[in-house]
């Protein structure tokens, strides 16, 4: 049998429950990443999609399980992976051209001066800062300051790149803006990419699949959305997809609904859902499928 790139086999983790018994956040957690796919995580609260993330950043162990990663069993942090938070960890005394450069000199040490200020820059170019090449963090927004976190992140080209909800401090306009860029680097750079989200938009712009936990406690990844919808995609553009709101109002079902029970398939790999499927790929969509789907987000906003 071929192995993934990423094989994710098992895994649980457990925490004392304060009361001298055990809480089993989430168990069984099966599934595997193939090279180039952008493959989003959404699930309630709790569930355990960060502590998920941080066991494939080698930041967190599992209580039982293991993560193989191109033929390796991941034991710790390695510069192969790369890591976005929420909140922008750049170095406060570096420019932000330096906060790159730092990176991207410890990633290829032999590269001349120019060759790392070359590479370095490009990236921010992708994100839209060459301008603010020379400022300190502490004079850039919010929004900024977390494109940079990006474009290091994309730039030291780690094998495996891990964002969580790389988006969640930011205002929904910004937001929107740094979205684009994303998808952006991601069509020039094709990385592999693990992300946690809660936005189910944000989710479908960017992603090939995208897994459903179900809730915790034992919380499981019960199913894998495939999102049928060509690249390059467009935030302006891509509810114009009638697969788009199929999928959508897949997801906030699952979200709304279904998360308290759903299961994945015997042998614990997520059962493969293809809510599009025969849905015609372009064309505008329908004002009555768009309806429902601003109510159901509505639902899950509530
Ligand atoms: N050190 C700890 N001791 C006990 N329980 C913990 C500890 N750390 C995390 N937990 C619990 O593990 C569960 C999963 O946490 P995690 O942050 O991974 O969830 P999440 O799905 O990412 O949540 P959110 O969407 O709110 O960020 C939570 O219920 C949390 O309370």
């Amino acid at each position: 049998m071929s192995k993934s790139f990423l094989e994710v086999d098992g895994l649980s983790k457990v925490y004392p429950d304060g009361q001298g018994g055990e809480l089993t956040v989430f168990e069984d957690i099966r599934f595997a990443l193939e090279k180039g796919e952008f493959v989003c995580i959404i699930g309630h609260s709790g569930c355990g999609k960060s502590t998920i993330l941080n066991v494939l950043a080698g930041l967190d162990e599992a209580s039982a399980g293991n993560v193989v990663m191109n033929g390796k069993e991941i034991k710790g942090p390695g510069l192969e992976r790369g890591v976005v938070f929420q909140n922008y960890s750049l170095l406060p005394w570096k420019t932000t051209l330096n906060n790159i450069v730092f990176a991207v000199r410890a990633r290829w040490p032999e590269w001349s001066k120019e060759k790392v200020k070359e590479h370095s820059e490009r990236y921010l170019k992708m994100v839209g800062l060459d301008h603010a090449l020379n400022r300190k963090p502490s004079q850039l927004s919010g929004g900024m300051r977390q494109r940079v976190s990006i474009a290091r992140a994309f730039a030291t080209q780690p094998e495996l790149l891990l964002l969580d909800e790389p988006f969640g401090a930011l205002d929904a306009l910004t937001r929107g803006v740094i979205q684009d860029e994303l998808v952006k680097i991601w069509e020039e750079t094709r990385q592999t990419v693990f992300m946690i989200t809660h936005d189910v938009d944000e989710a479908i712009l960017l992603s090939d699949r995208i897994f459903l936990m179900s809730n915790g406690p034992n919380a499981r990844i019960a199913e894998s959305v495939k999102v049928d919808i060509p690249h390059p995609r467009a935030r302006a553009t891509i509810f114009q997809n009638p697969a788009y709101h199929k999928t959508r109002d897949y997801l906030v079902d699952f979200l709304v609904n279904r998360s308290g029970s759903a299961l994945p398939e015997k042998d614990g790999t997520p059962k493969i859902v293809e809510p599009a499927q025969g849905v015609a790929q372009s064309g505008p969509a329908s004002d009555e499928s768009e309806t429902e789907s601003e109510t159901a987000a509505r639902a899950v906003n509530a």
